[in-house]
């Protein structure tokens, strides 16, 4: 479904991400965890056409996106939900769905994201910016949904959410895998994603440390303590 084939790229001339190789299949979910400032978003711009400079290659279903504009890439397939939650502020959760362009049977579609996410259906009237951060995020995943990405680029999901709501937030990711979508996830709290992915990258200064099965690195003695933080 997406490839990224030797990617090497940055912000400017300094390169922040060297010789990056990874591949998700269909319904797959590739946990991308690592200590910060590893380049983790940086990748996660990179693959939705929002990092200005990259060499290598991204291809989508088999079709090279590496030199198309982000909004291309987003009628193309990709799904996006950045670590800033993406959310008009003035409007409600209703007209936030609303505006999402590109989208089939809309009306239909807002009903099922409502089904999916019932908080907001309960303050649809809302305003984005009157909402908690956790709803909030809850909004920018439902805006992404819309367009039924194949693939979806997850930065840090959970990052502003209790423990209860992260749980809730990782079951949904995990039931959206199952219908098929592919999940490019990229978590701190890196045991509990692995716990609900297929594979798992470790980043370290830019590049894939560890890269495996997500079983295999939870096993991983040098995974545990480098990178994922041991007894959590
Ligand atoms: N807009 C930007 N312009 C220039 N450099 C940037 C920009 N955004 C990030 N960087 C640099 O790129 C490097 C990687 O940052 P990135 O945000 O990708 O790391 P990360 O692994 O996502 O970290 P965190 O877990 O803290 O979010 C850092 O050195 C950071 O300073």
């Amino acid at each position: 479904m997406l490839t990224i084939e030797n990617l090497t790229g940055g912000y400017g001339e300094t390169d922040i991400l060297t010789g990056i190789n990874l591949t998700l299949e269909a319904g797959e979910i590739l946990t991308v965890a690592g200590t910060n400032g590893a380049g983790k978003s940086t990748l996660a711009k990179a693959v939705v056409g929002l990092l200005p400079r990259v060499n290598g290659r991204v291809t989508l279903s088999g079709s090279d996106i590496t030199r198309i504009p982000a909004e291309q890439r987003a009628r193309a397939g990709i799904g996006y939900v950045p670590q800033t939650a993406n959310v008009f502020a003035a409007l409600t959760i209703v007209e936030n769905l609303e505006v999402v362009e590109g989208v089939k049977d809309r009306k239909q579609r807002i009903v099922e994201m409502f089904d999916l996410f019932p908080a907001l259906n309960e303050r649809r009237r809302a305003r984005a910016g009157s909402l908690s951060g956790g709803e909030r995020q809850q909004l920018a995943f439902a805006r992404a949904l819309m367009t039924r990405p194949d693939v979806i680029v997850l930065d840090e999901p959970t990052a502003a959410l209790s423990p209860i709501m992260a749980d809730e937030s990782f079951r949904r990711i995990r039931e959206l895998a199952r219908t098929g979508t592919a999940v490019l996830l990229i978590e701190q709290r890196a045991r509990q994603a692995l716990a609900i992915s297929h594979r798992g990258a470790i980043m370290d200064s830019g590049k894939v440390a560890l890269e495996g099965q997500a079983d295999g690195l939870l096993a991983d003695q040098r995974a545990a303590e480098l990178y994922l933080g041991v007894g959590h």
